[in-house]
Order: C-alpha cells, then structure tokens, then sequence
C-alpha cells in the first residue's frame, strides 16, 4: 500500500484527479475496451471531481470510453431528491463531463427487489471485465462506501444498515435533521471493492485521522473496513496533513520518504531514456 500526503484537500484532488486522469489516458480506452471506474460519494472526492472537470475542459480527459460504478446509494431516498446519491454525482461530477449517461452504473435504493437489485450490480460489473480502478472515501468509523464496523471483509453487493455514527455523522446533508437520513443503504462490499484491479482511496481531515491510523497502522479488521487495503496488490491511500494526526511521525517519515525515493527512481529512468533516444 502506497501513502500520499498532500498539504491540503485541494491540493490531494490535484494529485488524485491527475494520478486518474494518467490511469485512463495510458489505458487508451475504446468503445470496445473501455476504462472501468467505480466512484465514491461524500465531500472528499469533490476537489478530485473539480479536477478532472478541469482536465476535460482542457480537451486532457475525456470520459467517452469510460464505465462507471457507485459504491453505494441510499434505501428509499427519491432518485431526484437532492441527498441521493444519483443528484450528487450529476451535480459534483457527470454533468460537466462528456461521459455517456448509458455509462453510468448507480445502485437503485428504489428498486421492488433490492436484493436483486445487488446481484445484479455485481453481475454487471463482472460482465464488464471488472472494475479497473475504484476510488473511494472513508467514513470517520473507517467504512469504505457503506462497509460499516464488523461488515465481512468478503461482503459483496447488498442491503446494510447504517450505524448510528454514520447517521449522525450525514445528519449534516439533511439540516441536521437525525430522522430524515435513511436507515438502509444498497453499498459494495468490501470484497467488491477488492475485486478491482487498482483501489485509490482520499482521506481528508483531522476527523478521519483516527480511523486512518487504525486502517494502515494496525492489522485487517472488519472494526475498520478501509484496513482491509491492506491485502490488496495495488492501493494508494492519498491524505492531507491534518488526516495523518494519530499516525505516529516515524510513520508519515517514512511513506514521505518512499515517495522520494520513488520519484528519484522516475527521474533516472526519465533521464536513461533519454539518453538512450539521444543514441538513437
Ligand atoms: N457512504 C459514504 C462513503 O462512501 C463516504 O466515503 C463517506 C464519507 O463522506 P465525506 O467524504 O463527506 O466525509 O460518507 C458516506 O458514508
């Protein structure tokens, strides 16, 4: 597992809307192959969103050939209520790209049957080859989309009760009105998420710092869904400064020094290059 630290949330969506936009750009996606990309919800990913906005307006990005799936959706929540999951990603994101509306994969917490509802997701996904990177956020309990504490590290798509915290904790997108955020919601499961061939994950804020320290500082544990990151093969978490307030400093010390070490590795590699082109 790699760890990013940035100065702020700004400057994270920066290095994650570019790290993203790399991913897709060098895929070279098609109507045929195209890029497969799972997204989160919640205030964190938005500075990401305004990046990649940015990158498509700037002709860098396109989305044309590129799948997308949610990781979650409120039970019972109208679709075009203005808390739903569906609202927000149109408003922050789909609808200043030119991604293809058909593209678009958002669980229906509205659905007759929602347990087939969740099967069906998981099937589609599959049909489409798998997701090729899955970005997401983290709750202050250290749930990865609606995995709350104690959900089975090898759940899959289905119906999940939120944990009071979680309720408080939205209560915010709902006038601070408790009794008006759902109970229930259709989320991912964590071996979902682990599917995915690359996981990015955006951590942001001194209230996120606990869980953060819990996920990559101690061992996999259903208590703290985002640790089990811990046993994927290819999973960037990217924080800012004030998120890394309960990891111990020689552990910020020393992914800071993994990235420079990293980017020495890349210059030399950039300069062999060159030095072999300038032979040719
Ligand atoms: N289900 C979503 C999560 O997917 C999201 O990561 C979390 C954090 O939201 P925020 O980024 O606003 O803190 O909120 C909800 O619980």
């Amino acid at each position: 597992m790699r760890l990013i630290i940035r100065d702020g949330p700004e400057e994270v969506g920066r290095y994650v809307g570019n790290y993203i936009a790399k991913r897709i750009n060098d895929f070279k996606p098609t109507a045929e192959k195209p890029f497969v990309l799972g997204l989160p919800t919640g205030s964190s990913p938005i500075p990401t969103y305004k990046h990649l906005i940015g990158l498509v307006n700037k002709g860098e990005l396109s989305f044309k050939n590129v799948i997308t799936f949610n990781m979650d959706e409120y039970v019972g929540l109208p679709r075009d209520h203005s808390e739903s999951y569906h609202t927000f990603m149109f408003r922050e994101f789909f609808s200043y790209i030119d991604i293809d509306p058909n593209n678009v994969h958002i669980l229906d917490g509205n659905a007759p049957d929602l347990v087939a509802e969740c099967a069906a997701y998981e099937a589609t996904i599959k049909a489409q080859g798998g997701i090729e990177l899955f970005l997401g956020g983290i709750g202050e309990d250290g749930h990865i989309a609606f995995n709350e504490p104690g959900s089975s590290l090898s759940s899959r798509t289905r119906i999940k009760t939120l944990a009071y915290d979680t309720i408080l904790a939205n209560s915010r997108f709902f006038g601070g009105d408790l009794s008006k955020v759902p109970r229930m919601a259709l989320t991912v499961g964590v071996a979902t998420v682990l599917d995915a061939r690359e996981v990015v994950v955006v951590v942001t804020g001194q209230r996120k710092s606990v869980a953060l320290s819990k996920a990559i500082e101690e061992g996999v544990n259903h208590l703290t869904t985002l640790s089990a990151l811990q046993l994927h093969p290819w999973a960037l978490i990217a924080v800012d400064e004030d998120a890394t307030a309960e990891l111990h400093v020689k552990t910020v010390k020393y992914f800071k020094s993994l990235e420079r070490v990293q980017e020495e590795v890349e210059r030399n590699k950039a300069n062999l290059n060159e030095n072999a082109s300038s032979v040719d």
